[in-house]
């Protein structure tokens, strides 16, 4: 009989990089929290075997497209934050770039509010930065704060007035609260739909530059220099990008970025055949630009991976390449997408894997979360780290099926995901 909410898990690789731990043991949860670590023989009536298994913190996204209000057929918040479990991830961040947008404190307490009542992933929020992601009057992000918007974003588009990005900062810097954006200066150019390049001019496609985002990044590292504010550059994609950065960390601005399974994956070159599984904004770049990417991760310039998860309608996707809208559906096959692109060629190994994945993205958006230290909530992935599958799209729990991974074999399945300790997903 199943007495309470007591979760006993032994046994398994238990690796916290939070507080440098990486040893086999046993993980005991009580009424929702960690409460103890070591070789256990608690009472419990619910135990998990997790032999030959890792035990990690709760996975966290800071970056999803959730399309609930507007586009519910092609994602909810439920359908989402299943996804979002069977990808072992219990907390995401929802971009406000809904319909209508998330740009009041209602529209977030809406979001909260159907999240609750999924009871799968914690759903964060960020709000918009201006008013209906126009980019021309600021929202109200004091409120949206005070509703619970763990930063702001006006992702889909960055802001391209820099004088209302400078008042952006400004009052993000009297919230102390962080600023993310989609850095791409539409100046040079807002017709494009691939990276530009020789791919583009062969397939005769309108180009995308990688200065576009460089330009922008650039500009706002000038601005929150100035300021003084923390900064989040979304999805960066070129190694311009990385260089700038780097720099930036150097001289010690207070600058964070996230990097996507895609831009880790694919080049431009995966678009020969006008796919558009493989339309994406930033676009997939190039083998050189993949190649600075990693290496940014290796050296610790990139803060945390994002999977950036875009759903989008079968039926949107089967337009021709020009008119298709820019998204991948990534949350269910994330981790082993990671797994690929950094673990098996050799370049960082679990412990800085899942600190890209856990306790950094969590200090971004200051959340107190991505630890297994005694007193945690208990948010628990546990991951088979060897187990080989192929990626089945079609059986995603998101509505959506834009995956350019579908049938990739890959490695490391999630096993289960804990959510204040209940099981939430169990892979059996
Ligand atoms: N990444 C994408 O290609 N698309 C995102 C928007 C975004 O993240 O810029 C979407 O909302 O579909
Ligand atoms: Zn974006
Ligand atoms: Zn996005």
């Amino acid at each position: 009989m199943y007495t309470g909410n007591n979760i006993l898990i032994k046994n398994g690789r238990l690796i916290d990089p939070a507080n440098n731990v990486d040893q086999i043991c046993d993980l005991f949860i009580k009424d929702g929290y960690v409460s103890e670590i070591g070789q256990l023989d608690n009472d419990c009536d619910h135990v998990i075997d997790a032999t030959g298994k890792i035990i990690s913190p709760g996975l966290i996204d800071v970056h999803v497209h959730f399309r609930e209000p507007g586009d519910e057929e092609e994602e909810t918040i439920a359908s989402g934050s299943m996804a979002a479990v069977a990808g072992g991830f219990t907390s995401v961040v929802c971009m406000p770039n809904t319909k209508p947008a998330v740009d009041d404190a209602t529209s977030i307490e809406f979001v909260h509010r159907m999240a609750r009542q999924a009871r799968k992933t914690f759903v964060y929020v960020m709000g918009a930065i201006t008013q209906g992601r126009k980019g021309t009057d600021l929202a109200e992000m004091g409120l949206m704060q005070k509703a619970g918007a763990v930063g702001f974003t006006d992702d889909g588009a960055g802001i391209q007035d820099a004088s209302i990005m400078t008042r952006a900062l400004k009052y993000a810097s009297m919230l102390d609260t962080v600023v993310s954006q989609h850095c791409q200066d539409l100046s040079l150019g807002s017709s494009g739909v691939m990276n530009s390049g020789y791919n583009s001019t062969v397939l005769g496609l309108p180009g995308m530059d990688p200065l576009a985002e460089e330009m922008m990044l650039w500009r706002d590292i000038q601005l929150v220099k100035r300021i003084g504010v923390r900064y989040h550059a979304q999805h960066i994609s070129t190694a311009g990008s990385v260089k700038i950065i780097r720099e930036a960390k150097q001289q010690g601005v207070p600058v964070t970025c996230e990097v996507s399974p895609h831009h880790l994956l694919l080049t431009d070159d995966c678009i020969y055949e006008y796919d558009t599984n493989y339309k994406v904004n930033p676009p997939l770049r190039t083998k050189a630009d993949i190649a600075a990417l990693r290496e940014a991760i290796k050296e610790g310039v990139i803060d945390c991976l994002a999977t950036d998860h875009a759903p989008h309608l079968k039926s949107e996707k089967e337009l021709e390449f020009l008119a298709a809208p820019f998204g991948i559906a990534s949350l269910e096959c994330a981790l082993s997408l990671y797994v690929k692109a950094l673990i098996e060629p050799g370049i960082i190994d679990w412990p800085q894997l899942l600190a890209l994945m856990t306790h950094k993205p969590a200090s971004i958006i200051r959340i107190e979360k991505g630890t297994l230290a005694k007193g945690s909530i208990g948010d628990v992935t546990i991951i088979d780290p060897d187990a080989e599958y192929t990626i089945n799209a079609e059986k995603f729990y998101s509505k959506s099926r834009n995956c350019p991974y579908h049938n990739w074999n890959v490695r490391a399945k999630v096993e289960r995901t804990i959510v204040a300790g209940e099981v939430r997903y169990s892979a059996d």
